[in-house]
């Protein structure tokens, strides 16, 4: 189980800050605008009820915190709840929460109460940093590196193969690489030992597996856009600063906007 640590979110400003500064550059267009296009929809001051919730691992330090100040940046009006769990969502409904964000260890959801729509953090963060990466504004071509295709990284190798891209995908896990291959059609494709000699290079690469150092040089072109939600990062910052790839990633706050604007 793959959780965040209170270290992951240290000054989150400053990490969704940094992000939306590359997502600028890689895109042309910011956080906002990409989710404000991808899913038709804009804020205007939609409550936010925050939940803390104390079942299983219980509650991670900063993360209600990181969510308020998330919520905040991308203009919607949140709070926290005094209470956690079944208290503190009657408390969130009662102070006129539209939409209620809330997580356990296994499900992190934003539910609009007005309009019933409900979003899943795992296929939200593995779209919107498909969705990031397949608007590279330098991609030499239209084939992308999709590694890890877990809970997060398979709805984004899904959407990337809806967008049209050439997908060529990897997985620790063969049944999981072998189920991609047969329900997407993706290549399979291992970054650390390719079939035959030919070194293949991409300039779109999407990372979401909870490990570090999953991509090595031999992938990376001229022009790179790493796409990752990822935790441990995927490369390290020698070879980022050594390739100058660009490097999308960010710990909550982007799979957290993907969520809150799918529900609008
Ligand atoms: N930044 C953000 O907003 C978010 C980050 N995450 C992070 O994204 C990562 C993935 O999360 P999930 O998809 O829920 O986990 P998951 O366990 O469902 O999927 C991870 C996949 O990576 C594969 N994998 C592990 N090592 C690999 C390697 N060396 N090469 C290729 N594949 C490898 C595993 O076989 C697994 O299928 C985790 O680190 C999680 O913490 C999750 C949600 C939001
Ligand atoms: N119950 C805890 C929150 C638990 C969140 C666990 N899920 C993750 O860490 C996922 C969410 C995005 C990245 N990883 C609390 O309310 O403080
Ligand atoms: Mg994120």
């Amino acid at each position: 189980m793959a959780l965040l640590t209170p270290e992951d979110l240290e000054n989150i400003n400053k990490q969704l800050q940094e992000a939306d500064s590359t997502v600028r550059r890689v895109t042309g267009l910011d956080i906002k605008g990409i989710c404000k296009d991808f899913y038709g929809t804009t804020p205007c001051c939609e409550k936010v009820g925050i939940v803390p919730v104390t079942s299983g691992n219980g509650i991670i330090g900063s993360f209600s915190e990181s969510l308020n100040a998330i919520a905040g940046y991308f203009g919607f009006d949140s709070f926290i709840t005094d209470m956690p769990d079944v208290s503190g969502y009657y408390e969130a409904v009662k102070n006129g929460a539209r939409i209620i964000l809330m997580a356990d260890d296994n499900t992190f959801l934003a539910h609009n109460l007005k309009n019933g729509k409900i979003a899943n953090n795992q296929p939200c963060t593995g779209i919107i940093y498909a969705e990031i990466a397949s608007r590279y504004l330098k991609a030499d071509s239209k084939e992308v590196l999709a590694v890890g295709l877990g809970k997060v990284g398979f709805p984004g190798a899904a959407h990337l193969v809806q967008k049209g891209f050439k997908v060529y995908g990897y997985d620790a896990d063969r049944t999981l690489l072998e189920k991609s291959v047969s329900s997407l059609g993706i290549i399979p494709f291992n970054p650390v030992s390719p079939e035959g000699d030919r070194q293949r290079k991409f300039s779109i690469i999407f990372e979401a597996t909870p490990c570090a150092d999953t991509i090595p040089e031999s992938v990376i072109s001229e022009n790179c856009v790493i796409s990752t939600p990822g935790i441990p990062c995927a490369i390290s910052k020698e070879l980022q600063k050594k390739c100058g790839v660009e490097l999308v990633m960010e710990p909550l706050g982007i799979g957290t906007a993907s969520m809150l604007y799918s529900v609008l």
